[in-house]
């Protein structure tokens, strides 16, 4: 992906046209197949200075599918009168350097901690030894993989890189799941039981929390299915990085 930005310098009294040219031409954008999202923010300290940020696909998108697509005649009807309000127009490429910051908790502070987590982990292994679905799975474990998945639960949350540094990373963790034909019935019991679990130790229960754990556990039991399929050799991702989401955590 790729980030455009546009600059202008749009006068007071041509600022409204501007913005209303722009809520129309939104519209052109918003069915493109080439735009990942887009908006224009106008600055405080000096309110004649907007900026357009655009994502798009890559650039050659945008340059050779948009500008030549369907979609182009309309957006540029719209904005025209404006182009020689143009300052700086230019594609970025994001760089490693982001993330939030400490207005928003990550999941890992918002749910106590890696003592949490192993509360979580312990409670919740207890369970699956006791399960019919999941014995034949689980009757060999080790018995530190509570503590393991703990540790990777919390990185994955905003923790420290702890799995990473000590238990061998994203390639061990897919290791682990390497042939062991995990059924869907068998992913769906080991969902319902940490979801009792984290009742059970008393994770927050608000809504944001629990749409954001439930996200990953979604996302990443079905990639333990896939990992656990015939075939499937060893292989190395970078380690999902797990926030809010949509729903940054609410403070009524
Ligand atoms: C979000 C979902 C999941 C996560 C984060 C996860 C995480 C992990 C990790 C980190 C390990 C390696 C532990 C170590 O380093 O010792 C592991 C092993 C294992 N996982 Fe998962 N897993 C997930 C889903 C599942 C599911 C759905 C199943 C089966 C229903 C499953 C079955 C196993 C088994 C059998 C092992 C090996 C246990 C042992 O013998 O020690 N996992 N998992």
């Amino acid at each position: 992906m790729i980030v455009e930005y546009i600059r202008y310098h749009i006068p007071a009294d041509r600022a409204a046209d501007f913005e209303a040219a722009y809520g129309r031409a939104a519209a052109s954008l918003a069915a493109a197949p080439q735009c990942v999202d887009y908006e224009l923010s106008r600055s405080v300290d000096e309110p004649e200075s907007y900026v357009l940020r655009i994502t798009w696909n890559s650039a050659k998108d945008h340059l050779e599918g948009f500008r030549g697509g369907e979609h182009f005649p309309a957006f540029f009807t719209e904005i025209k009168p404006y182009v020689s309000d143009i300052q700086e127009m230019r594609h970025y490429e994001k760089t490693a350097v982001r993330g939030d910051g400490g207005a928003v908790p990550s999941l890992y502070e918002w749910l106590g901690g890696g003592e949490a987590l192993q509360r979580l982990t312990e409670a919740f292994y207890r369970e699956v030894l006791k399960d019919e679905l999941l014995i034949p799975l689980f009757a060999g474990m080790d018995p530190q993989h509570p503590k393991h998945v703990a540790l990777w639960l919390g990185e994955v949350f905003g923790g420290p890189a702890a799995y990473t540094e000590h238990q061998g990373g994203y390639r061990h963790m897919v290791s682990r799941h390497l042939g062991r034909g995990i059924e869907e019935r068998q992913r769906r019991r080991w969902v319902s039981l940490l979801m009792d679990a984290a009742d059970e130790v008393g994770l927050p229960d608000d809504p944001e929390f629990r749409a954001a754990f439930a996200s990953y556990i979604e996302w990443g039991t079905r990639l333990a299915v896939i990992n656990s399929r015939p075939g499937v050799e060893a292989y190395d991702a970078p380690m999902p990085k797990w926030s809010w989401g949509g729903h940054p955590p609410y403070r009524g």
